[in-house]
């Protein structure tokens, strides 16, 4: 038992359906780009750390393409649960993404806000292809139309920790995705 059980509602997605899914989304894009020599990986910090470790790795089991990996840190969350809608880069790209196959790994689209920035953004920097994986998406939440290729699992409109995705920095390493009790909050 974690010290964070205490704070949890209800558990939404436990260890084993997110090892299931992260296996799964892999094999997904293992077949879709059996004929590229090479992916580059970009992960959206800090939510997505958990996810992209697992989901390289299981790509890497898999027989998919070589990865490189990429981190980006971008901030569009004040403090609290709702999106600014103003994305601020807080960490860039370590180097060029031109004429590569990119993927964007993230660990979860809301309002879609924070995507909709980065996809153009990767464009802009002529990347070859560009396509999205995202764990968790709240499909009734998006205010912006992104295009995901990839989803893990939709999830209803209600604020999720656990597994990377945080509430005022608390909550990454919970291993499953769970809701928190109302008293939190008011903490
Ligand atoms: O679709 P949206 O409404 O834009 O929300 C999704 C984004 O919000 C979260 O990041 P956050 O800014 O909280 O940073 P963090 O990953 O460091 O917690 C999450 O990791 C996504 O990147
Ligand atoms: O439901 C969420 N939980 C944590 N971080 C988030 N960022 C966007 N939506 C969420």
């Amino acid at each position: 038992m974690g010290w964070y059980d205490a704070d949890i509602d209800r558990v939404i997605i436990t260890e084993e359906e997110l090892r299931g899914k992260t296996a799964e989304l892999a094999k997904q894009v293992a077949a879709d780009y059996a004929s590229v020599d090479g992916l580059l990986l970009v992960c959206v910090l800090k939510g997505a750390v958990m996810f992209m470790a697992d989901f390289s790795r299981e790509l890497g089991k898999v027989g998919g393409p070589p990865v490189e990996l990429e981190f980006m840190a971008v901030s569009s969350y004040g403090q609290g649960t709702t999106s600014s809608g103003v994305v601020r880069i807080l960490k860039d790209l370590d180097r060029d993404i031109a004429g590569k196959h990119v993927i964007v790994v993230e660990d979860i689209v809301d309002s879609g806000l924070t995507l909709s920035w980065l996809l153009k953004y990767l464009e802009s920097r002529s990347a070859k292809s560009v396509d999205v994986v995202a764990l968790f998406r709240k499909p009734e939440a998006i205010k912006v139309p992104v295009p995901v290729k990839y989803v893990g699992f939709d999830i209803p409109t209600e604020f999720v920790v656990g597994y990377g995705l945080d509430y005022s920095e608390r909550y990454r390493e919970v291993p499953y995705v769970g809701i928190l009790k109302p008293e939190v909050y008011q903490r």
